[in-house]
């Protein structure tokens, strides 16, 4: 049995559910939210949703027993109208810590022994923050990191040079934030490095434009739930299948002492692999930035 349960079913947490449900990635999926109201309407919304599909999914009222053996945690509680008015994803930290220091304990007694994947807002520093507190060992809890971040990239690019995303290799990496870059060194359009075909002008262009496909979602809705959910859900049917996914989550790097996102490759055991980066001199000196910026957030809590 394949089972998951996700944290915070709020816009994100509500999306990420039905795409695991729709894309037949799990069998057992248990919800647990602080509003009652909430979680009862999803509950409901989610099996109206899935009457007419050929597997069902077994949806699962909270229940801190039912995480003893739960194969993935998704960790999505926030509250994403904290952001209104105040473009920074550090806004949140002041909140999520908190729920991380209420659920971490929870987890651990729970006899949980699966993979955390955390979603939840300032992402580096609260995934940091939820292995600090539970100890497990740090392959076993990452976050979706920039996955979200290089989805957006592929989406510049392919509408720039008219190609399919999948003809696009290559990440956005550091913080999920303000500090994330694209590390256009490694990016390739059917194996061509894109530096020998755009000018250093129009590439930082588009990483504006990647960077700011959140913002227009955000700016429009109040908050972004589908880019996420999808990178969530192929992380979470890359640990249950096993399948070694390599995508840009926020991992551990032992060299900068902090989670951050960057490629590494995703299985059963959580991060079986992290891969280094071949960055160019500006390109390092963006990373040292982004790793400064993580630090100076993961200080205040
Ligand atoms: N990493 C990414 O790429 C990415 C992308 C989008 C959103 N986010 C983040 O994901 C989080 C969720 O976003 P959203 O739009 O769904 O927010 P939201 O405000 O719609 O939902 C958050 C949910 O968490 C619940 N919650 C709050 N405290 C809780 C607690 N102590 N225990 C259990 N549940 C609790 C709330 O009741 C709410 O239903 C935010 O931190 C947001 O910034 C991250």
């Amino acid at each position: 049995m394949r089972k998951v349960a996700i944290i915070g079913v709020g816009h994100v947490g509500s999306t990420t559910a039905y795409t695991l449900i729709s894309k037949n990635i799990v069998d057992e999926l248990v919800l647990f939210d602080s509003k009652e109201n909430i979680l009862k309407a999803e509950l409901n919304d989610l099996m109206d949703g899935q009457m007419e599909q050929d597997h069902q999914v077994r949806l699962i009222e909270p229940n801190l027993t039912e995480l003893a053996d739960t194969d993935v945690i998704i960790f999505s509680a926030g509250d994403i109208s904290i952001f209104e008015g105040n473009p920074d994803r550090f806004a949140e930290l002041n909140l999520t810590k908190t729920i991380v220091k209420e659920w971490a304990p929870k987890i651990k007694e729970s006899g949980f022994k699966g993979i955390i994947l955390n979603i939840t807002n300032p992402c580096d520093v609260i995934t940091q923050y939820l292995q600090e507190l539970t100890g497990f060992p740090r392959e076993r809890v990452f976050g979706t990191g920039t996955s979200l971040d290089t989805g957006r990239m592929k989406h510049a690019v392919s509408q720039k040079m008219l190609v399919n995303p999948s003809a696009i290799d290559g990440y956005v990496v550091g913080e999920h934030g303000e500090s994330q870059f694209v590390a256009w060194s490694s990016v390739r359009i059917g194996g061509v490095p894109i530096t020998d075909t755009l000018t250093v002008e129009k590439l930082d262009a588009l990483d504006m434009a990647a960077r700011d496909g959140g913002w227009v979602t955000f700016r429009g809705k109040g908050y972004t739930s589908y880019g996420i959910a999808i990178q969530a859900a192929r992380i979470v049917e890359a640990i249950l299948n096993n399948n070694y996914l390599v995508v840009p989550v926020s991992h551990f790097h032992s060299a900068e002492d902090c989670y951050v996102g960057s490629p590494a490759k995703v299985s059963r055991q959580g991060i079986s692999e992290s891969f280094p980066l071949n960055l160019s001199n500006d390109e390092q000196k963006k990373w040292q930035h982004t790793i400064q910026t993580i630090h100076s957030m993961h200080a205040t809590i």
